[in-house]
């Protein structure tokens, strides 16, 4: 049996009108039978997504400050689409009971904050499959802790756990023809809610696909296709017909939003193609991700640029002969919980790349405290504005002239190269450079590489 997971982002379930939409999507083809929601997104530029306002309802709800006008904000948003639908007002009457039992539940915060932010995917599942119903499918909402989606217990942050997959299967056989399942969210094995992290209802869509065995997941969005560059910085980029897995992982890493970095280990390891399409314009066929595909002869297939980085630069004479300076120096970021994302290094130096959200003033000043003392370092500084340009192609290691390209447009925009990461990946160079300089050199190597 052929069967396709549908995965509907916030743009494509923000109102009735994207709603209609993608019901139509779903009922012109009886495969897709496992439709995955998000919470409603924006309907134009300068709309909120309802994640990020129940996320302040939380916060002004645990710091006893104003919450009600959120609340308000979010009860609005689902009674216009409930209203639109023509749908009845008794179930606005219980999203509303829903939201006030959980931000007045006695649970921890951060139990709590998950709980919240989980309602926009959750109430939104259930408006659409009672629409779907309403319009004479066979459809139905079904909770993720039902369908057996169990997650890791780190609040905000889940990894899906392996025992999920067997329950997925069991899907298959459900005798609804549409199952709506909330995205964003799994249960812990002690029975909390805990989110993925943002964006990440991409995740469950490629989790129940991989469970289902599905021919196709389908990632509906507001976009033709994935770009070849961000399209909020390069007017109208090339669009990229298909990808590999390897690809858009390191593009999504490095700041291709369209798709959740964390959403194709799970398609890829059951070797389930994603194509990535518009809701707005469904007959085209957007950009498919793959295992493999046929080589073309400009190996660079994207160039993805993302902000928020800082290098921690640690010097110290001998560095190289010092058996487990590494170690030390990366278990003193494990106790203070700092993830790095790259280290370049040379004889003396090294450099921690690391995302800034991570450091507060305290913490930094505690971890350059601790290496100078506990590492006998030289030298610790941070640099922080660091923005990372990630230039993706499978081939990009084997390829004459492509560093060159680069650093030609680089220098053509003006821009200065703080870093340069080559090799560690076979289908990725890297360059670290300021962050008020992306634009300019994004648009630099647009031209270089897909207009020369
Ligand atoms: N290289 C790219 N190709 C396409 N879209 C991109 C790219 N980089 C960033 N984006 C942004 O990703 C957006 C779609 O992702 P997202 O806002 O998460 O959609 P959804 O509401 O479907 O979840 C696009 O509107 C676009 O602004
Ligand atoms: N609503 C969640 C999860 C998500 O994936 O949303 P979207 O499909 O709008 O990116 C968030 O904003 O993080």
């Amino acid at each position: 049996m052929s069967v396709k997971v549908a995965k509907f982002g916030g743009s494509s379930v923000a109102d009735a009108k994207q709603i209609k939409k993608i019901s139509t999507i779903i009922l012109d083809d009886p495969t897709r039978k496992f439709v995955i929601v998000s919470a409603p997104g924006k309907r134009h530029e300068n709309d909120f997504k309802m994640t990020d306002i129940l996320i302040l309802l939380a916060e002004t709800y645990n710091n006893q400050d104003v919450f009600e006008n959120y609340l308000d904000i979010i009860i609005k948003r689902f009674s216009e689409i409930i209203t639109d639908l023509n749908l009845p007002s008794t179930l606005i009457h219980e999203i509303k009971d829903t939201i006030i039992s959980t931000i007045s539940s006695d649970l921890p915060y951060v139990r709590k904050l998950d709980a919240i932010k989980a309602l926009g995917e959750d109430c939104n599942a259930k408006v659409i499959s009672t629409y779907l119903e309403s319009i004479g499918v066979n459809a139905t909402y079904m909770n993720p802790k039902d369908a057996g989606i169990v997650v890791s217990n780190e609040p905000g942050n889940a990894q899906i756990l392996q025992e999920s997959f067997q329950s997925l299967y069991e899907l298959r056989e459900h005798h609804c023809d549409v199952l709506v399942i909330p995205g964003f969210f799994g249960y812990s094995k002690e029975g909390h809610i805990v989110t993925f992290s943002r964006g990440g209802s991409d995740i469950t869509g490629a989790i129940v696909a991989a469970g289902v065995q599905a021919n196709l997941y389908e990632n509906f969005t507001d976009v033709d296709s994935v770009f070849t560059v961000n399209p909020n910085i390069v007017n109208n980029p090339k669009e990229i017909k298909t990808l590999t897995y390897k690809e858009m992982r390191e593009l999504s890493y490095a700041g291709f939003s369209v798709f959740h970095d964390e959403a194709l280990i799970p398609a890829f390891r059951r070797s389930i193609p994603v194509a990535i399409k518009n809701t707005n314009n469904p007959s085209l066929p957007g950009t498919l991700v793959v295992s493999e595909k046929q080589k073309q002869e400009n190996c660079v297939v994207g160039i993805a640029s993302d902000t928020g980085f800082c290098t921690l630069y640690v010097g110290k004479y001998l560095m190289n002969r010092e058996l487990g300076f590494g170690r030390k120096l990366f278990h003193i970021l494990e106790n203070e919980s700092v993830s790095f994302e790259h280290t370049p290094s040379g004889i003396d130096d090294m450099s921690v790349i690391i995302r800034e959200h991570q450091l507060t003033p305290e913490k930094e000043a505690k971890i350059m405290k601790k290496i100078k003392e506990e590492l006998k370092a030289d030298t610790v500084s941070i640099h922080h504005n660091l923005a990372i340009i990630m230039i993706v192609g499978e081939g990009i290691m084997n390829t004459i002239g492509i560093a060159k390209k680069a650093t030609t447009a680089l220098t053509d925009a003006g821009v200065n190269i703080n870093m340069i990461n080559q090799g560690s990946s076979d289908v990725s160079m890297m360059f670290g450079i300021n962050a008020e300089d992306i634009d300019s050199a994004i648009q630099s190597l647009y031209h270089e590489f897909f207009e020369n």
